[in-house]
């Protein structure tokens, strides 16, 4: 029989709970379940959710132990798993780091350029906290953290947490898999034999496999220069029409190399004006998100909490989010499977930092991961790269020291920042907005 593991999530308010624990729960018989726990430090929005999260766990099985708690000892105590999504100043302040870059007339966007600064700065301090409280209580516990900006947060951790058992990772490419394998006909991504490489949210796919070892690029590049990163009719795996755009925008990334296949949010470096001159500084994507997401899935346990009853719940498994179960799985039960994990370097991209913290695929086991050698990578993608990396060392730099010129510099060299005068105003402001928030600059 398999062992069964305990897990807490960490941001256990945050509205991608629900779909995890349905995600959890149909997936039992890969990841067996003992104790499923929610933890945050916000118990009036915890609670928005978790008499419903309980509900659905005991409809599904009885014998797993259900707690929701703001107690970190009780959160952490007997884990197996950490599953980490917290957002230190939650969406309002996502809404501050977006308008505030817009105002300056630049991207305004979570974890990109001058937003993904300032969320940095503020993550930090959070993430770390949390990884001392599993440490404390369960130091056996492996944290998948994908609390964002993840590179950021990684940076940090391999400077401040350099043995902790913390490994950070994100769903964006997954997600764009999903749509890769039905472009190309193929049953599900995990048909596809991938090869990637870059920063989070900043990377490249140097080769698409099916299993019989037949190089799909070329096919799928031909099909991204026409329609993106969708089906010939726009359609493809997307939770709205913001990630549809996105999806379609990559049409225009591929314009600029032909040869490698990009992260999608490579807009927001590369075409920056675009995605400006497309943004309502009035009304941003965390406003979106508060008005569809936050109040569909807060809405929807309320109902379940008042009916008794999750049966007919309109919550949805987080299929893009299956990859935090395969990791699991694989710590668990040494499965040795290939994942995309964010890890630093050490030789593994020849010609790049072997301190910087890269986004490629990793052998996972019982003992954590093993990173694929990539080799040497192109002028045009190292180039952007080393620039990105600094921008994000200068960052946790800044953090570390309290560092005014140390943020000023790492705003300064963000591709989607214009001028050193733009990236002062920009941090002016945001030192403001962010008082509580982030160390004192000097
Ligand atoms: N890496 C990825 O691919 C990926 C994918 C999806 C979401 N995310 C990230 O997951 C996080 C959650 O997103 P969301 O929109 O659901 O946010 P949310 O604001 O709905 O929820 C986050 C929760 O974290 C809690 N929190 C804040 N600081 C905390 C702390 N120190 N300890 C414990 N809890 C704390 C908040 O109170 C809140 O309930 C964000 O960081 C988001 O960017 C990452
Ligand atoms: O703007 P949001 O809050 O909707 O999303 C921000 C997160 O977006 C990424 O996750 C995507 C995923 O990649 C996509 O395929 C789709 O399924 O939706 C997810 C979000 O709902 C990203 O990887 C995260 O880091 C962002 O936090
Ligand atoms: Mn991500």
């Amino acid at each position: 029989m398999k062992k069964k593991s305990s897990v807490v999530i960490a941001g256990g308010g945050s509205t991608y709970t629900p779909e995890i624990i349905l995600m959890l729960l149909d997936n039992l018989d890969k990841l067996p379940l003992r104790k499923i726990k929610l933890y945050d430090n916000d118990e009036e929005r915890q609670n928005k959710l978790a008499k419903a999260c309980e509900i659905i766990v005991k409809e599904k099985d009885p014998s797993i132990e259900f707690l929701a708690t703001t107690d970190p000892e009780l959160a952490y105590t007997d884990v197996d798993f950490c599953l980490a999504h917290i957002r230190v100043g939650q969406l309002p302040m996502r809404e501050m780091d977006e308008k505030i870059s817009l105002k300056h007339g630049v991207v305004g966007q979570e974890t990109c350029g001058p937003g993904g600064i300032a969320y940095g700065m503020r993550s930090i301090g959070g993430v770390l906290e949390n990884i001392e409280y599993m440490e404390k209580y369960s130091p056996n516990c492996w944290m998948l953290n994908y609390s964002n900006p993840a590179a950021i947060v990684a940076e940090a951790c391999r400077r401040l947490k350099p043995n902790s058992r913390v490994i950070n990772i994100c769903d964006m490419p997954i997600g764009m898999e999903n749509t890769m394998a039905e472009i190309l006909g193929v049953a599900s991504r995990k048909e596809l034999d991938v090869r990637y490489f870059g920063l989070n949210h900043f990377g490249w796919w140097t080769s698409v496999k099916d299993k019989e070892g037949n190089e799909l690029l070329p096919k799928l590049l031909e099909h991204q220069l026409k329609y993106g990163n969708c089906m010939t009719d726009g359609g493809g795996n997307f939770t709205d029409d913001s990630w549809q755009e996105t999806a379609r925008k990559v049409k225009d990334i591929v314009a600029v190399d032909p040869t490698l296949v990009p992260n999608s949010y490579l807009k927001y470096y590369l075409f920056p004006d675009y995605v400006v001159e497309h943004s309502d500084p009035n009304y941003t994507r965390a406003n979106q998100v508060m008005d569809t997401r936050e109040k569909r899935v807060f809405g929807e346990c309320a109902r379940i909490e008042k009916a008794g009853t999750a049966v007919g719940t309109c919550l949805e498994i987080g299929i893009h989010a299956s990859f935090i179960v395969d990791l699991a799985t694989a710590l668990a039960f040494n499965t040795h499977e290939r994942m995309l994990l964010i890890v630093q370097n050490n030789g593994a991209i020849e010609n790049f930092d072997p301190e910087a913290m890269v986004e490629i695929p990793c052998i996972v086991g019982k003992d954590g991961y093993e990173p694929l050698s990539i080799g040497k990578i192109p002028t045009f993608q190292k180039g952007l790269m080393e620039e990105q990396v600094a921008v994000e060392k200068l960052t946790v730099d800044a953090w570390q020291e309290g560092s005014y010129h140390k943020l000023w510099q790492a705003l300064t060299l963000s591709k989607t920042v214009p001028s050193a005068t733009v990236a002062k105003a920009i941090l002016d402001d945001m030192i403001e907005a962010n008082k509580g928030y982030w160390p004192e600059l000097k």
